[in-house]
């Protein structure tokens, strides 16, 4: 028996997509995390904390909208259709850059589904047929930021023709991620645009050997692949000339001695990888740590290149999207997807 709440507090994370070679398919969950709470109220509300409280809608179009998710799950399923959808009110607390390639639209979309549907004490399938999943990448057009906003860790998201489908691939420990987020936004959908509809066969050899050879590398832990596993032909050169600072920041990343480092989903963010040669950072040798050599490469950089922005220095995350917490409290009432 599906059981209703009044309010509800959920926590997503950022996700970094593509990660070089994996086009649309592959993507990490950063240690970034939006906070949603929704509430059902006598009036429409929405107060908007933090990154994009100036820009982001306070309407139905904002992505995380309960109403608006609602009716996309009708047509879908039936889901939610019996009831009339209730007026709610919403507090973002967004810490995640949003149109910087870090997944902030992946997050609102994940964040409104997971409240609504909780809100509506409806279920969805997670581990077979993956419901949320197909819901939330039909919503976004492609797996690799819903993928592992949702589940946590590094996902390797495709579609059968059928459904959409996610395989978790293991992430070393101690790995850093070192961002250089510009101040410059970046919309996906102006990216996307610059992409050629068709590629050359050679294009398609160069990233399918690297994505098999990205997997592996984070799969034994062969960090030192990463520099050849991150590289691409399908995206990141044609994006270079929207975006000039993509190389040069790419590559003092690497000569100050991080792994690899690509563009982040569709921009403007460029992350490089750092450490995780052993065991945790705490019991790393300080000659191992390289984000701050790495921080000021990248800096410098885009200074040469006049793009100012900011370093955020953050880690993988293996915990997804979760209910923080639910009013009326049961003895579930934290519970990750
Ligand atoms: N709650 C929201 N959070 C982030 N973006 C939103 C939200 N609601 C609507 N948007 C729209 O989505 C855009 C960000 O999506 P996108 O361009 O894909 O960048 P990102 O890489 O951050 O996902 C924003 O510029 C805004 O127009
Ligand atoms: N594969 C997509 C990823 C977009 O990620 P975002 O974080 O920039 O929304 C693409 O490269 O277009």
């Amino acid at each position: 028996m599906p059981v209703e709440r009044n309010r509800v507090v959920v926590r997503v994370p950022a996700t970094t997509a593509n990660m070089g070679p994996g086009f649309d398919c592959i993507g990490m969950a950063l240690g970034i995390f939006n906070e949603l709470i929704v509430e059902r109220s006598d009036a429409f509300a929405m107060e908007i904390i933090g990154e994009g409280q100036a820009e982001l809608p306070r309407d139905a179009s904002n992505l995380a909208s309960y109403q608006a998710l609602s009716l996309a799950l009708r047509p879908r399923s039936g889901l939610l259709a019996r009831s009339t959808t209730p007026t709610l009110s919403y507090v973002l607390k967004n810490a995640i850059p949003f149109a910087r390639g870090l997944g902030s639209s992946s997050a609102a979309i994940v964040a409104g589904l997971l409240a609504g549907l909780t809100l509506a004490g409806h279920e969805l399938s997670v581990q077979q047929d993956e419901e949320l999943l197909n819901i939330a990448a039909d919503l976004e057009g492609h797996p690799d930021n819903v993928a592992p906003c949702i589940y946590g860790g590094l996902q390797i998201g495709v579609h059968t023709g059928r459904r959409w489908m996610s395989t978790r691939v293991s992430v070393p420990h101690g790995l850093q991620a070192v961002l250089f987020v510009p101040d410059t936004p970046m919309e996906t959908a102006t990216a996307r645009a610059v992409l050629l509809p068709t590629i050359q066969r050679s294009e398609a050899v160069f990233n399918i050997g690297r994505a098999a050879m990205l997997v592996h590398a984070f799969n034994t832990g062969r960090l030192d692949k990463l520099q050849e596993a991150t590289r691409d032909a399908l995206h990141q050169p044609q994006r270079s000339g929207i975006m000039p600072v993509l190389f040069p920041v790419i590559d003092a990343a690497i000569a100050a001695g991080a792994h690899g480092a690509f563009l982040s989903g569709a921009g403007s963010t460029i992350l490089a990888l750092t450490s995780g040669r052993r065991g945790d950072v705490y019991v790393q040798r300080s000659d191992e740590r390289k984000e701050k050599e790495v921080s000021d490469a990248m800096l410098a950089a885009a200074r040469a290149h006049n793009m100012p922005g900011k370093i955020y220095v953050t880690h993988p995350v293996e915990l997804g999207a979760h209910v923080v917490s639910v009013e009326p409290a049961d003895a579930s009432n934290s519970q990750s997807v």
